[in-house]
């Protein structure tokens, strides 16, 4: 089954605009629900994160995303649907997610002003799995487990179609409003609803940055040992032969003296790391998940029966020097160091079997380069693979053979995530987890959530990890995990 969003209209004159949205509404009446309509018109905007900042509503849900390699922006907020997991609430959330695309895309319409490609105009739908399926059920028979949840939950999925969405990039500014259309509706009604929306993000208005906080305390979720102790004990059970990696995250907690801003947070990111994708996500509940990642996860796009997909090795990693020969000695030192080399292949395996596993055939062409951010340097393998099948929703089976990879889980896989649940201090809620986009026209990316945090108010809690295999340092995966924290402590301000 070839799912695409059903039609798009181009809309040249307000008559055909008209036509899809009585479209909409017999599409509605024919399955006696709302089906969704989308308008999409080229857009002036300079600035999309001021934009975001300064037109959606605590309330609502928000969403950025900056790929600056890619030339790529998406801005959106408020919601027509959603769909939310709660942890404990079983059933698979991967498949829970296709169903949700498929109930919404499927007979959803898109109409645009005749100046719009089809990514731009096609729906959009944003969203995050949280790290773990199901937080303690892989290990129910451990001991003491709860204690050491994280004080801010996230759902185990999170999936939306914003109210409106601004896609960004040098040569266009698309914006997209979405409605739900109901059986009942009329065109006016409609058109009003459109016109709301258009003219409430085209009046002028200006975003108030609050009053610049200040740094109260810095502290290290403490967890039933220490950090250092519990990169022993999983050294201790790698030399037994239990398992052959795991990563291990550090979670630290800071306490300002009023509210953090997410958007003057993020805007550090993206200004320090223009290499990274820079996220945001808010549930509309005051908490924000945000971070500038360098790792893809899965990045895909449908190219008739087939798919185009790229998931990225990133392990292995060393601080950047103070001048250029001071670097370019680490840079050696990377690349010829045979643990951060295992490391490595550890990844480049777990992403190449799982996607083989799935029927793909991966691009032999495969490159280890260094990738270089300013606070460290990493072993970087892009891995792109072409898969046969005529229903693109399938990438949401690729993602859940692919989360965890190597490089934020372990090998094995189930032992180690086992041993992560288990020790480390808090629940990793959304770190290190896919957070992304996909469109109805088939394409979209999720980057693994490193380099993230959680805001609430005046509190933070951040997040960095390191891989664990034989003959790891400890001071040295210590240290490894200390220039990690630096990118967000930098912009939180704490450094
Ligand atoms: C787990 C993190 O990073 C991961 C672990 C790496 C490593 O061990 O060398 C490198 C990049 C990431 O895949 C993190 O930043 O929190």
């Amino acid at each position: 089954m070839q799912l695409r969003q059903s039609i798009t209209y181009s809309h040249r004159d307000s008559k055909s605009l008209y036509d899809g949205i009585t479209r909409a509404i017999a599409n509605a009446q024919n399955v006696g629900a709302a089906v969704l309509f989308s308008y999409s018109q080229d857009w002036d905007c300079a600035n999309p994160l001021l934009l975001l900042a300064s037109k959606a509503d605590s309330q609502q849900p928000k969403f950025y995303w900056e790929e600056a390699n890619a030339d790529l922006i998406l801005a959106a907020a408020g919601t027509v649907a959603e769909i939310a997991i709660a942890n404990q609430d079983g059933g698979d959330r991967f498949d829970l997610a296709k169903k949700f695309i498929e109930n919404h895309l499927d007979l959803a319409i898109s109409a645009d002003d005749g100046n719009v490609n089809l990514s731009a105009s096609a729906i959009h739908v944003l969203g995050a799995f949280s790290f773990y399926e199901n937080t303690g059920d892989a290990c129910a028979d451990l001991p003491d487990f709860c204690e050491y949840r994280t004080e801010i939950e996230f759902p185990s999925l999170l999936f939306f179609i914003p109210r409106w969405l601004l896609r960004h990039s040098s040569s266009s500014c698309i914006l997209t409003i979405n409605d739900q259309i109901q059986p009942w509706d009329e065109v006016d009604a409609v058109l009003a609803r459109l016109e709301h929306w258009r003219s409430h993000l085209q009046a002028t208005s200006y975003y108030q940055s609050p009053t610049l906080h200040e740094i109260s305390q810095i502290k290290e979720v403490q967890g039933r040992q220490g950090w250092t102790e519990i990169v022993e004990r999983a050294l201790q059970l790698i030399h037994q032969g239990h398992f052959q990696k795991v990563v291990l995250a550090r979670a630290i907690d800071v306490l300002a003296n009023r509210a953090f801003d997410p958007f003057q947070i993020l805007h550090v990111l993206r200004c320090e790391y223009p290499e990274c994708i820079s996220f945001l996500l808010d549930c509309g509940m005051g908490k924000t998940f945000l971070g500038a990642t360098p790792e893809i996860v899965l990045q895909f796009k449908a190219q008739g029966d087939r798919l185009r997909l790229r998931s990225d090795a990133l392990a292995g990693s060393i601080g950047r020097g103070k001048t250029l020969q001071e670097d370019r000695l680490l840079a050696e030192q990377l690349l010829h160091s045979e643990k951060d080399r295992r490391e490595h292949q550890f990844v480049i395996r777990s992403i190449c079997d799982r996607l083989q596993t799935m029927g793909a055939n991966i691009d032999p062409q495969v490159n280890t380069k260094l990738l270089k951010l300013s606070n460290v340097q990493h072993l970087h393998t892009p891995i792109t693979a072409e898969i046969y099948n005529s229903n693109w929703l399938m990438i949401l089976d690729i993602l859940q053979q692919l989360h965890p990879t190597a490089a934020v889980g372990g090998v094995p896989r189930d032992r180690a995530v086992c041993f992560m649940q288990q020790w480390e201090a808090c629940d990793r809620g959304w770190y290190a987890a896919p957070i992304g986009w996909l469109n109805g026209n088939g394409e979209g990316t999720f980057g693994v959530g490193i380099r993230s945090g959680y805001i609430q108010g005046d509190r933070a809690r951040i997040f960095a990890g390191a891989g664990i295999v034989a003959n790891s340092q400890v001071e040295n995966e210590q240290s490894e995990t200390t220039i990690k924290f630096a990118a967000l402590l930098k912009a939180l301000g704490a450094l």
